[in-house]
């Protein structure tokens, strides 16, 4: 599955949004993934998360649990994981910090898919990444299903993705003057609070 497989199966689900976004990160940004239009369909999520397994089954072989970052990695982490026949965990923001809850465990010496949705900057997957070695894990490989760094992604070990895309981002003081001119919506949970 090539990049504009991938964005086929989102425009496929009106997933393929334009408008003005603030990322995760906090950058602005005239185009948004929404992921979770795609992941509403269990043929689509099977089709990218099938492909995504097979790719990292090829670049570190055999592993042992996925771990994803909540909300957006939860299925796709899932579905990944039931392609490489491993049990698929999460961690979640508790005070803004990415952890390990609900009683999952991380057995010694088990070798660690990180499983994303999309990477924008990063960071989101640096911080899961953090999180599964304070709970005693190794990652062994980082993936995504959409890398919107243009390939600039390193998370300082192999990293597969099944489209790679260039998207501009701008902090919210150096908006262009289209972003400008229309209001805002923040999609994702990093800002959410109970
Ligand atoms: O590479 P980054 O700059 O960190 O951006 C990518 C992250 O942004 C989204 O999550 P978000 O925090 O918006 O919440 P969600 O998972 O609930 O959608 C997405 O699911 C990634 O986790
Ligand atoms: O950077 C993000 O927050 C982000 C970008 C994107 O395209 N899709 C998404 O769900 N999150
Ligand atoms: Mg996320």
């Amino acid at each position: 599955m090539n990049t504009e497989d991938v964005l086929n199966e989102f425009r496929g689900a009106g997933a393929l949004r334009e408008g003005h976004f603030i990322l995760s990160s906090g950058l602005h940004s005239g185009v948004f993934l929404q992921k979770n239009l795609v992941f509403q369909y269990p043929d689509r999520t099977e089709r990218l998360c099938k492909a995504l397994a097979a790719k990292i089954r090829d670049t570190v072989g055999e592993l042992d649990l996925c771990v994803s970052p909540a909300v957006g990695g939860i299925i796709p982490g899932y579905e990944t994981a039931r392609h490489l026949g491993v049990p698929s965990i999460y961690v979640e923001r508790e005070g803004g910090e990415l952890k390990l809850r609900r009683a999952f465990q991380i057995p010694a010496g088990a070798r660690i898919a990180m499983v994303e949705d999309i990477v924008s900057t990063g960071l989101s997957s640096k911080e899961c990444i953090e999180a599964i070695r304070k709970a005693g894990g190794e990652v062994v490989v980082a993936a995504a299903i959409v890398d919107r760094t243009g390939g600039r992604y390193d998370p300082g070990m192999p990293f597969v993705s099944l489209a790679q895309l260039d998207i501009p981002a701008y902090p919210a003081d150096q908006l262009p003057p289209e972003l400008a001119a229309i209001p805002a919506e923040d999609p994702g949970s990093r800002r959410l609070h109970a």
